[in-house]
């Protein structure tokens, strides 16, 4: 025989109004339980009186045909409906896994059905009149969802701001609900907490602000079993003197006699709605544990077998084993029926240390809000507090950025030293003996005016010590062989007479010892070079400075030999180019690399770290549960995003202006255009990079993927956005793309303020700041809109 689904309380009639506005749940479809040997039992008289007492009252919580599946599997809610009246204790039993919390916090709004209908109080959750989310609930999740940085008093505070609640309100509350709930002294940092106290003060989170509706999922593990009476003898209080409704999901089962209503769940479907006591005598058992425990037994067979839908198992037969082993287990209700509070209070007794606390609902009225700044106070409060517990933490993110500057102005851009050079000089010229450099002050052309006479050895001395390592070679030959062996860079050749070639080249066959041959003087008066270029940056800087030493040397001769007639030539002839470059217009002669580099690399940095930082603080407060909590409390995306905002732009303020301080002093980077405008520009770009974060941690689940994806994204960021090579160099199609890149028109930008000195106007200068705040615009849309799409909120 098949049976009906869930016949509220029994009942199959509701005169209430607002039952009448669902479909009542006894319509709704069956289940395929086949249910052979049962013919329930009437309930007794007293039970149906009250059953028919709560039937009167209107609905809190009302979920008709609920289902939902995660990533299109095997259905989690199930066609489920569940009828929830107001001031009453609603326990939701089942097997673990049959979807309790995913029902919860569908019902809480945090998570959404794929399809059916949840009513708050008549209302959709989300929408302002259900009071969900808001104050109007209290809600503990079955993780701890707690900061484990925050003092207990603090997170106290925290969810108090959320409600609205004064700071006099949120410390009578406190004090009750420590003494109540035996929680450590209010400055215990949770962090340092035990599992059971953590739950404690997970709970007393959900009950600060004395909600309408208590949802609570399993508020009683790891509890002891005096606080677990303590706990329930409190909650039967709260329906009976505030009419509280509260619905409550436990592993204990007997725990759930205390209930007004029973709901057993499998497979995401709802197979029973009803007072404890209903269906005790409806299936004639003693302990509720022995209905669930037979339903587990299902589950669990029904695995084995490899069965996907509801059960075929024949129920009657499962509790009558089950009871056959409790009754030789258990001879006796091993969870007491508590004792009626009024009943003997003891010292402990919930119902005296209420009496400590005058706060009741109608301090915290559901229809008024808490305003955005309140909200987004609270949130920036418990970020700054959080902040400051890292301290260590707080400094390195402070230095990170200008770290990486240092050590990337540190290795990247200055000319390569110590070059192992080899020499092959054919010309009289000991430059390995002592004080060899000083020929620099003579005049190589003459020996009347103390000179060597010889031009390599001046041309030698003036090579920069700090680049090359000359090594005197003895031959073309071995110089080679060095250099394939991989001990020098190259070496340089200067045939025998160079001096007197150069010379005779200048002068004509008139100046005497000349050979015949102008090619023999030409070849004779060349310097060779023989290098090894496999490595650009090595090779350019050898070759650039053979010959600006060249051109000194000229200059050198020039001025030594008293601008002599032959030296005069000589200089006309090489160092006196036919072009001219005059002082430049913009940037400095000796400009190096590394001026090119720090702007754009601090702007990419300055992009990438907020990136991260915000992109993993907030999954991480995804994963702890602590997000869907603060939502569950009221917080809006905006506003919790918003207390981010601030406290990450701090941070950047910091991480620029000690940037900006190293480059500057240590690096002698010279700002030439305002620096107020670049440090705008950096932390625009920063927000920009935090907000990035967002979008990213609104996708990924997990900080191991955000970390991915961002650094996924910072190369072609780096690579094409300019930041180490002009976008002028790369191929046409990558230009386009470069300027469609976050961090492209702000380098741009920022060399043009810091290297050009040009301002906000110009035509350079402005489209970086645009392009900077409309990427934080499209990042913040984007990440409002995915994250209200994943809410439904
Ligand atoms: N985010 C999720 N993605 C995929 N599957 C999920 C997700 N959350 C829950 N589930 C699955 O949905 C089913 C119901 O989970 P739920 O947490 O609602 O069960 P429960 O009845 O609360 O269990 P328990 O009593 O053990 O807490 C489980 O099979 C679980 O693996």
């Amino acid at each position: 025989m098949r049976m009906k689904e869930t016949s509220f309380l029994g009942l199959d009639n509701f005169d209430n109004p607002a039952f009448e506005a669902s479909p009542s749940p006894s319509t709704s479809t069956t289940v395929d339980v086949e249910m052979n040997a049962i013919l329930p039992i009437s309930p007794s008289e007293p039970a149906l009186e009250a059953s028919n007492n709560l039937s009167k009252k209107p609905l809190a919580v009302s979920v008709r045909n609920a289902y939902k599946s995660y990533h299109k599997g095997t259905p989690v809610l199930d066609n489920l409906s569940m009828s929830v009246p107001t001031g009453c204790i609603y326990s939701l039993l089942g097997s673990s896994g049959c979807g309790k919390s995913t029902l919860l916090s569908c019902c809480v709004g945090i998570g959404n059905l794929n399809q059916g209908e949840i009513l708050m109080y008549g209302h959709q959750p989300g929408t302002k009149e259900s009071g969900v989310p808001g104050r109007r609930v209290g809600y503990m999740p079955q993780e701890l969802s707690l900061y484990n940085e925050l003092k207990i008093r603090e997170a106290f505070n925290f969810y108090g701001r959320i409600y609205g609640m004064t700071s006099e309100q949120v410390e009578e509350s406190t004090k009750f609900l420590i003494e109540f709930l035996d929680l450590p002294p209010e400055r215990r940092r949770i962090g340092t907490l035990s599992g059971g106290q953590k739950r404690r003060v997970s709970f007393a989170i959900a009950l600060i602000h004395c909600p309408q509706l208590l949802i609570l999922d399993e508020p009683t593990v790891g509890v002891d079993p005096l606080l677990r009476e303590n706990i329930w003898n409190y909650l039967v209080r709260l329906v009976n003197t505030d009419g509280t409704t509260v619905i409550i999901t436990t592993h204990y089962i007997e725990e759930a006699r205390q209930s007004n209503l029973i709901g057993i769940m499998r497979r995401g479907r709802l197979l029973e709605e009803k007072s404890p006591q209903v269906l005790l005598d409806e299936y004639d058992v003693t302990l509720l544990e022995d209905i669930v425990l037979s339903l587990c037994r299902m589950d669990l067979e029904e695995k084995k077998k490899g069965k996907g839908g509801a059960g075929v198992v024949d129920v009657q037969k499962q509790i009558n084993t089950t009871v056959q082993i409790n009754s030789e287990t258990k001879k006796k209700n091993v969870f007491q029926t508590f004792p009626d509070e009024n009943e003997g209070e003891n010292n402990n007794s919930p119902a005296r240390l209420r009496k400590h606390s005058t706060l009741n609902r109608q301090d915290f009225p559901v229809d008024q809000q808490t305003s955005f700044f309140q909200k987004a106070a609270a949130v920036l409060i418990k970020n700054f507090i959080v902040m400051m517990r890292n301290i260590g933490f707080l400094a390195f993110i402070f230095f990170i950025p200008a770290l990486q500057m240092v050590l990337i102005s540190l290795a990247i851009g200055s000319d390569p030293k110590g070059l192992n050079v080899g020499v092959v000089n054919q010309e009289e010229c000991d430059f390995e003996g002592e004080g060899w450099r000083e020929i620099l002050n003579d005049c190589p052309l003459s020996k009347d005016q103390g000179g060597t006479e010889s031009l390599s050895c001046f041309y030698l001395a003036a090579l920069p010590t700090e680049t090359f390592h000359l090594i005197n070679e003895k031959s073309e030959a071995d110089a080679l062989t060095r250099v394939e062996n991989g001990y020098t860079y190259g070496f340089i050749h200067f045939p025998s007479n160079f001096t007197l070639n150069v010379e005779c080249r200048v002068s004509g066959p008139t100046l005497g010892g000349c050979d015949d041959n102008p090619l023999a003087v030409k070849l004779g008066s060349k310097i060779s070079y023989s290098l090894d270029l496999s490595s650009k940056p090595i090779g350019q800087t050898m070759k650039r400075m053979f010959i600006e030493t060249y051109l000194k040397t000229m200059s050198k001769v020039n001025t030594n030999c008293n601008s002599s007639i032959i030296a005069n030539i000589l200089y006309e002839l090489t160092a006196d180019q036919p072009y001219n470059f005059r002082p430049p217009i913009y940037g400095k002669d000796d400009m190096s690399f590394k001026d090119f580099l720090a702007p754009s690399v601090l702007l990419a940095l300055l992009f990438f770290f907020p990136l991260c930082s915000s992109g993993v603080t907030y999954i991480a407060e995804k994963k702890s549960g602590t997000l869907d909590r603060a939502l569950v409390a009221g917080i809006g995306t905006t506003e919790f995003m918003g207390g981010y905002l601030l406290i990450q732009v701090v941070i950047l303020l910091g991480q620029t202006g000690i940037s900006f301080l190293i480059l500057s002093l240590v690096f002698n980077l010279e700002i030439v255009g305002s620096v107020i405008l670049a440090l705008t520009l950096t932390v625009l770009v920063g927000i920009s990079g935090m907000s990035a974060g967002f979008l990213i941690a609104v996708f990924c689940s997990d900080e191991f993927q955000a970390v991915l994806l961002a650094m996924g994204t910072f190369f072609p960021n780096v690579l094409l956005a300019g930041v180490i090579w002009p976008p002028e160099g790369m191929v046409k199609a990558l230009q386009y793309v470069s300027y469609f890149l976050p961090c492209t028109w702000a380098c741009e930008s920022m060399r043009s303020i810091v290297s050009r000195g040009w301002g906000i106007m110009h035509r350079d200068v402005w489209p970086g700041f645009l392009s900077t705040l409309a990427w934080t615009v499209v990042y913040w849309i984007l990440t409002v809109v995915v994250h209200r799409i994943k809410h439904k909120m």
